[in-house]
């Protein structure tokens, strides 16, 4: 077991032990918002044939050569074409269609004539305009031609391609998997929501903050439990949950007190634990394991820490699961336009709040305390502020690097 590493190495770590996961097939219906798992081409032309663009008559342009409104070109009215219709009666020379948006266009005829440039009635139709051949006329494939490239691997399908898709007929898509997650909250100390608090009590809200966060980065949060500090009952918990579970993530027990017993939870599963600790604050007690091809993530019972840790590490190894990669924490330099007092020995990650300006970006301490067990700090937190290890205090008008949080978390 490796013991208080870096971050990075953390990551390594995990994501090698990510098992493989097979893409499946979903009715496109139910795709927004996932990825897509390959290619995919059009399998016909849209429009499927040649129609019309606009409300009128379809005819051969040779007929219309030399009309005008003083001169009116006429000519007879010899089928009218509704969209669905098929369409199918040959127009001659001195002949015409009635026709509407989005019906197919006739053989013989190569325009159309808006119906605004025109006269007529029941048997003949005066034309006031001369037009070319192609004119106002939508060949079949002005869309999308067969082949083309729709959407590529590993795209976001959002409703424009899932249009796309359904006007191709495709009825169900090829996307990257949701990775099924349980949540596992441990301790003594915590009671559902409804029952009155006793002294030394509190509410649980880890399991809250876990199943919700993991809803919103795209996992599919298989059952949420909850348990006291009772080694038998965290294993069978975790015995139970493991086939079902892709990941299973649990807060609390993980430091060195007496009931911190995850550790001792994972050994005497006979789990492989990868490390136990990071060189990180908040968030220095976390300790992660594979149980039967299961990835355990074994968080901080701090909220904050537990918080922090969730966005570093199972944030990162869900999205390469899930391909939802726009939303992981993304790097980017700020001027720290607040008062950090304190030095860091260790990396610490502050709870800030980034905005973008015109030259690049400033970032200030989110509101409440930047201790590890005060979850107010996170409410106003759109970004974590990295702080290297061994740096003094940080001061305003210093540079430093932002790990932003996705769009949604923004005002
Ligand atoms: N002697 C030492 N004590 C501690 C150390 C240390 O190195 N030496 N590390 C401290 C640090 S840092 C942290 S972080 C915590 C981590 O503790 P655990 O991960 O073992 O978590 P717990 O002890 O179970 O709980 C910590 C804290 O969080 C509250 N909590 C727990 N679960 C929930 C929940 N589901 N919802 C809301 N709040 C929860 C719990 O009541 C505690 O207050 O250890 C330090 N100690
Ligand atoms: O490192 Mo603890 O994780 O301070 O919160």
């Amino acid at each position: 077991m490796k013991k208080r590493i870096e971050l990075n190495e953390a990551k390594s770590l995990l994501a090698s032990h990510i098992k493989k996961f097979a893409p499946l097939e979903v009715p496109i219906m139910e795709a927004a918002g996932r990825v897509s798992a390959k290619k995919i081409k059009a399998p016909m032309d849209q429009p499927p044939f040649d129609r019309s663009p606009l409300d009128g008559f379809a005819l051969k342009a040779e007929c219309s050569r030399g009309a005008s409104e003083d001169s009116p070109v006429e000519l007879e009215i010899i089928d009218w074409i509704y969209a669905g219709d098929a369409g199918e009666t040959k127009i001659g020379d001195g002949q015409a269609a009635r026709i509407m948006t989005g019906a197919p266009i006739p053989p013989g005829a190569n325009c159309v004539i808006r119906q605004e440039n025109t006269a007529w009635d029941e048997n003949t139709v005066k034309i006031f305009d001369s037009l070319k051949p192609g004119q106002n006329y939508a060949p079949a494939g002005e869309d999308i031609n067969k082949g083309d490239l729709l959407v590529e691997k590993e795209t976001l399908l959002k409703s424009s391609q899932i249009a796309v898709l359904a006007s191709m007929g495709l009825q169900e898509v090829e996307v990257m998997p949701k990775p099924a997650v349980s949540v596992l909250t441990t301790g003594n100390e915590l009671v559902p929501l409804g029952n009155d608090l006793e002294r030394g009590k509190i509410y649980n809200s880890n399991n809250y903050m876990m199943t919700t966060r993991l809803d919103e980065i795209g996992a599919d949060v298989v059952t949420n439990r909850v348990v006291s500090d009772k080694k038998t009952l965290i294993e069978k918990n975790i015995k139970e949950l493991v086939p079902e579970s892709d990941f299973i993530v649990t807060t609390g027990g993980v430091s060195v007190g007496e009931k911190d017993l995850m550790l001792e939870v994972f050994s005497e599963l006979g789990a492989e634990i990868l490390f136990w600790k990071l060189d990180l604050k908040p968030g220095t007690p976390i300790a992660c394991a594979v149980y039967e091809d299961t990835i355990i993530f074994g968080l901080s019972g701090n909220p904050a820490a537990a918080l922090i840790t969730f966005d570093l590490l199972v944030r990162n190894i869900v999205v390469q699961v899930n391909g939802l990669n726009h939303l992981d924490l993304k790097r980017t330099r700020a001027t720290f336009v607040d008062d950090f007092p304190r030095s860091s020995s260790t990396r610490r990650m502050l709870r800030g709040w980034f905005v973008n300006s015109e030259d690049g970006g400033i970032v200030r301490l989110s509101r409440g305390k930047q201790r590890p067990g005060v979850l107010k700090s996170t409410l106003e937190c759109n970004c974590l502020i990295d702080i290297p290890e061994g740096s003094p205090p940080v001061s305003e008008g210093q540079e430093v690097e932002v790990l932003k949080l996705p769009e949604m978390y923004s005002i």
